[in-house]
């Protein structure tokens, strides 16, 4: 996807093939932070990186379509990961997919003031969900190309990041990024990376 996919993601699809299969990350957060944007291949403006980065104007800008069901996107960092989206909407069965889960990726959109406190509690109720205590956690303040976007500043005292970190048993990386124009993309790569080889 915009992180150099290695297969296709399949919308509804059954779990890897059979033999080993690779570990999986989820990418969870509220309906419309980006995360589908985030994953999807060759998306306006991948790779162009850079703050103010516009999507070439050939390029349609998608129609939001709220996900229900899950989005399977192998990825090969060069090992091979596979990175399962699971819509805002469903958020009632995220748990059922926690126990297959290495490293945890969580959208917040920083654009929308209004969703800030439920997507700072589902964080919380994820993070306190026993089968993630250990994973790495990776909160993404998405959607900074916006101009009425929040900075990471704001958002981690709005988030009261300090208490959250300083409560959870999982290591916590924050990011901002902007699906949309690639900006911080590199970073989560690097992420992704180094949570592959911290032991799973
Ligand atoms: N400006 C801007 N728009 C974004 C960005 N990321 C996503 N969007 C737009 O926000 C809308 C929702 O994005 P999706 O990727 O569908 O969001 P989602 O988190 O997958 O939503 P659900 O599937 O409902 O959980 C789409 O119109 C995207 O094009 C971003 O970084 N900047």
């Amino acid at each position: 996807g915009r992180f150099r996919r290695g297969g296709a993601g399949t919308r509804g699809g059954s779990a890897m093939a059979a033999g080993r299969s690779p570990p999986t990350f989820l990418l969870l957060g509220a309906a419309g932070g980006g995360k589908s944007l985030l994953v999807r291949p060759g998306g306006p403006g991948r790779a162009r990186g850079g703050r103010g980065a516009r999507p070439h104007p050939a390029v349609p800008v998608p129609v939001p379509v709220p996900q229900v069901g899950t989005n399977l996107t192998d990825l090969r960092l060069p090992r091979r990961v596979t990175v399962r989206e699971l819509g805002g909407c469903m958020g009632p069965i995220w748990p059922s997919y926690y126990s297959e889960c290495s490293a945890l990726l969580f959208v917040v959109d920083a654009s929308n003031p209004t969703q800030l406190s439920s997507s700072c509690i589902q964080l919380l109720s994820v993070l306190s969900a026993a089968p993630l205590a250990s994973v790495p956690v990776l909160v993404l303040f998405n959607k900074i190309d916006l101009p009425c976007y929040m900075s990471l500043v704001e958002m981690k005292s709005l988030f009261r990041m300090q208490d959250v970190v300083a409560c959870a048993t999982q290591p916590i990386t924050m990011l901002e990024t902007s699906a949309r124009d690639g900006t911080g993309l590199a970073e989560v790569l690097q992420w992704l990376r180094s949570a592959l080889r911290e032991p799973c």
